[in-house]
């Protein structure tokens, strides 16, 4: 089973209300029963804790997992998240369990296992149905979906390691991304994009200036994905050359295409 990566358009961790659009970074989960005698190891903990959920829950037997992921983990791009609802999807398909919301327990799992501080619902509803999402991570609900026009493509900047999470001082300031919210939710998606990306940047000590300098060399949006370290374009497509070009003198730089709404339901 398939789910997306995805890129921030407002972080969830300041004021719970979270913002993502889904791209073609994908991650693949297979399962497979163990034999009685063999050894099966989990790659994560997180892996580890829905997989027990379900042995629990449900007295699935143990199992195997599979994973191939595109994602670099804690990059900012929703590694977690798709681990989370692509394993789930797999689990429930195998074993033909009724799950009413993967998201939804792929944000209550993840935040329960310790990798996500909302339980990142915005980021595990991108990765689930595609397209952009919008989220109230503290009541569990989501609230808009929204499909993409496929003009448009992300250039990425793989250049740094996470610095720490200042969840403190990020929710000092909920009162500015909740503003952000709001503009996103009207509709003005780049510029809300631009205005968490680089918020994020000053918040949490991540370079300010290659998104700035991609802006102005014609990206329509540009900052720091997630909780960082990922720097992120947006470009029609076809434009990206420029950005692509300046990002290469910073780091490992790829271009990688939105999903719409509904792409992950045709992949497998
Ligand atoms: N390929 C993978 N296999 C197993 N677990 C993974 C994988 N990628 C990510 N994870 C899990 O997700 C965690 C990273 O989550 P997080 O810090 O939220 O990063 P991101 O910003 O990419 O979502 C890892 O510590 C691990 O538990
Ligand atoms: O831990 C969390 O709850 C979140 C982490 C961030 O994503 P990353 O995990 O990709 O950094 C953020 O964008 C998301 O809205 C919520």
């Amino acid at each position: 089973m398939y789910a997306y990566g995805g890129v921030t358009i407002v972080n969830a961790v300041p004021a719970w209300l979270g913002s993502a659009m889904a791209i073609d970074l994908r991650v693949r989960v297979y399962v497979d029963i163990c034999r009685p005698t063999e050894i099966c190891y989990y790659q994560s903990k997180l892996v580890e804790y829905i997989v027990k959920y379900f042995m629990k829950k449900y007295n699935i037997p143990r199992i195997k997992v599979y994973i191939s992921s595109e994602i670099p983990p804690s990059s900012g791009l929703k590694s977690s998240s798709a681990v989370s609802v692509a394993l789930i999807r797999c689990i429930t398909s195998r074993f033909s369990i009724y799950e009413p919301s993967i998201p939804r327990l792929a944000a209550e799992l993840s935040r329960l296992a310790g990798v996500s501080f909302t339980g990142a619902l915005d980021d595990a509803s991108a990765s689930y149905y595609g397209g952009i999402v919008f989220t109230d991570n503290l009541n569990m609900n989501i609230l808009k979906v929204l499909d993409l026009p496929k003009e448009y493509t992300t250039v990425l900047l793989f250049h740094a390691t996470r610095n720490p999470v200042d969840v403190d001082r990020l929710r000092r300031c909920a009162y500015m991304f909740r503003d952000i919210f709001e503009l996103a939710y009207q509709g003005e998606i780049f510029r809300a994009m631009t205005m968490n990306g680089l918020l994020i940047a000053r918040l949490l000590g991540y370079n300010e200036d290659i998104p700035r300098k991609a802006l102005e060399k014609g990206a329509l949006a540009a900052g720091v994905s997630g909780n960082g370290p990922t720097i992120f374009a947006i470009t029609r497509r076809g434009d990206e050359g420029p950005i692509y070009e300046y990002f290469s003198l910073y780091g490992y730089t790829k271009v990688v295409d939105v999903i719409g709404v509904g792409m992950y339901e045709n992949s497998y």
